[in-house]
């Protein structure tokens, strides 16, 4: 397996403050990853810089073959098409429904719309919202916009998955089925990155453990 993501020396942080400092870490094509810690230790801004949100303040993090501490604008556009985002708060657009949302990502690729919403129906079923498909956003549960937003993610089958701590706050039904898909899509060989506070109680695959403490970052596993 070929690496994916490679960081050395790396330094994140904001204007005033230094959250990551010196972090030498590496995943694989294909790894399933726990990034672990508590609230505050890092892992949202850990994830932003891989996919370009902030800038490192310092050292090298390169993404499959990006360098995304000298990366330009175009390029960065770039790469974020080979990634697929779960962020903690959905991010879906209010004004369109949930079947238009999920599509998102294959009319950027250059889908026609009858193509995008054909699989992104597809897509629906394997989360369980079909019966959504013309709703908007806010017409849905916690649970149910997060199955959402991982569909969205997932769609076009990305290289890479990132997604900030996906299952907190859902019941057991959508936690599952979250769960599940990113195993599914793990099968498909795709890297799955996810932020949570602890690592799951039962997990059957096997995975790499990143944990982050006091601006350090230990790849445990
Ligand atoms: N936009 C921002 N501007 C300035 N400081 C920020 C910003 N976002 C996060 N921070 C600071 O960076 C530190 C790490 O925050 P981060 O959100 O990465 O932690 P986290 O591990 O994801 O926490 P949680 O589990 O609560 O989501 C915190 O001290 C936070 O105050």
């Amino acid at each position: 397996m070929g690496k994916l993501v490679l960081a050395k020396n790396l330094t994140l942080g904001y204007k005033n403050e230094i959250v990551i400092k010196n972090a030498n870490f590496s995943i694989n094509s294909g790894e399933f990853v726990f990034l672990t810690g508590v609230s505050g230790s890092g892992k949202s801004t850990l994830i932003k810089s891989m996919y370009g949100e902030i800038k490192p303040a310092g050292g090298f993090l390169n993404i499959g073959g990006y360098e995304l501490h000298k990366i330009r604008k175009s390029k960065l556009s770039e790469l974020r098409r080979y990634l697929g985002v779960v962020f903690q708060d959905f991010k879906l657009i209010p004004e369109w429904n949930i079947l238009k949302n999920v599509s998102l990502p294959l009319l950027i690729a250059g889908f026609s719309k009858n193509e995008a919403e054909e699989k992104a129906m597809h897509m629906l079923s394997k989360v369980k919202l079909s019966h959504k498909a013309d709703k908007f956003p806010l017409e849905l549960s916690g649970g149910e916009q997060q199955r959402a937003a991982i569909a969205r993610a997932i769609i076009h089958e990305p290289v890479m998955i990132l997604a900030d701590e996906p299952i907190s706050g859902l019941d057991e039904y959508s936690a599952n089925l979250v769960m599940e898909l990113f195993i599914m899509a793990n099968k498909l060989g795709i890297t799955i990155v996810i932020a949570s506070h602890s690592l799951p109680q039962t997990f059957n695959i096997e995975y790499k453990h990143i944990h982050l403490e006091k601006g350090s970052v230990y790849e445990l596993s």
